[in-house]
């Protein structure tokens, strides 16, 4: 079946976004009197959701065990912070723009499926000048799932008019991945963003791409140049 839509994760895949998360998470760490942690270590925290970043950021793990009401307190903080820093830094990783306006001139429908909530996303893809490209934008908190779940791309789909299998998710991480297999969607996977701190390559897909750019040139060649 040829592919018709492109579905994007959006943090570490379309934009850079760890400077503002960072910036965010050790403003919230400094108010409440802890040390501040590596822009790196953000990195490895970002994946699912900001609610998790938060968790990871003060517990110090993967598996984000906090009080309750330490949680509630951080949250509030950070959700300070991250309203005025989101998108401050954030800038397009090398072919994203080139990528997006040829798979958008070849017809491809096109979308975004992040687990960052709405409320960060829209402003962050208005800010970024990238919000023109997608017909669809799915947040974390669109529906009652995030990744690894398959509903928000299964829900992506049904909003584009598309059937999963003339879907192509590309994203950076296990959790974009682990969605769109479940979802029936093929799914491509990029070197350069946030995988929680592990190589990409260790997590099955069906192609890995160096950039978007390289990922519209082979959708093209794949299907010859119109969709
Ligand atoms: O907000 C996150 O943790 C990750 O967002 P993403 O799904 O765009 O990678």
């Amino acid at each position: 079946m040829a592919i018709q839509a492109v579905l994007f994760d959006l943090d570490g895949t379309l934009l850079e976004t760890v400077p503002d998360l960072a910036a965010a998470v050790n403003a919230m760490l400094r108010e409440m009197g802890r040390p501040e942690i590596s822009q790196k270590q953000v990195g490895v925290y970002v994946g699912k959701g900001a609610e998790s970043l938060v968790r990871r950021a003060l517990s110090g793990a993967m598996d984000g065990q906090v009080d309750a009401d330490l949680f509630r307190q951080a949250m509030a903080l950070w959700n300070q912070h991250y309203e005025l820093l989101n998108g401050y830094k954030a800038h397009c990783f090398d072919g994203v723009r080139e990528g997006l306006d040829m798979l958008q001139n070849a017809g491809f429908k096109l979308a975004v499926v992040t687990n960052k909530p709405e409320r960060y996303t829209l402003p962050l893809l208005k800010r970024t000048e990238l919000l023109p490209y997608f017909e669809v934008v799915v947040g974390g908190d669109t529906c009652a799932r995030k990744k690894p779940d398959p509903m928000p791309i299964e829900f992506a789909c049904q909003q584009l008019g598309v059937n999963p299998d003339e879907a192509l998710m590309i994203g950076d991480s296990v959790n974009d991945a682990l969605s769109a297999q479940a979802a029936g969607v093929s799914c491509w996977l990029l070197p350069y963003g946030y995988n929680e701190g592990n190589d990409i390559h260790s997590t099955p897909c069906d192609a890995y791409v160096q950039t978007i750019e390289e990922a519209a040139n082979l959708l093209l060649t794949e299907q010859g140049t119109t969709a």
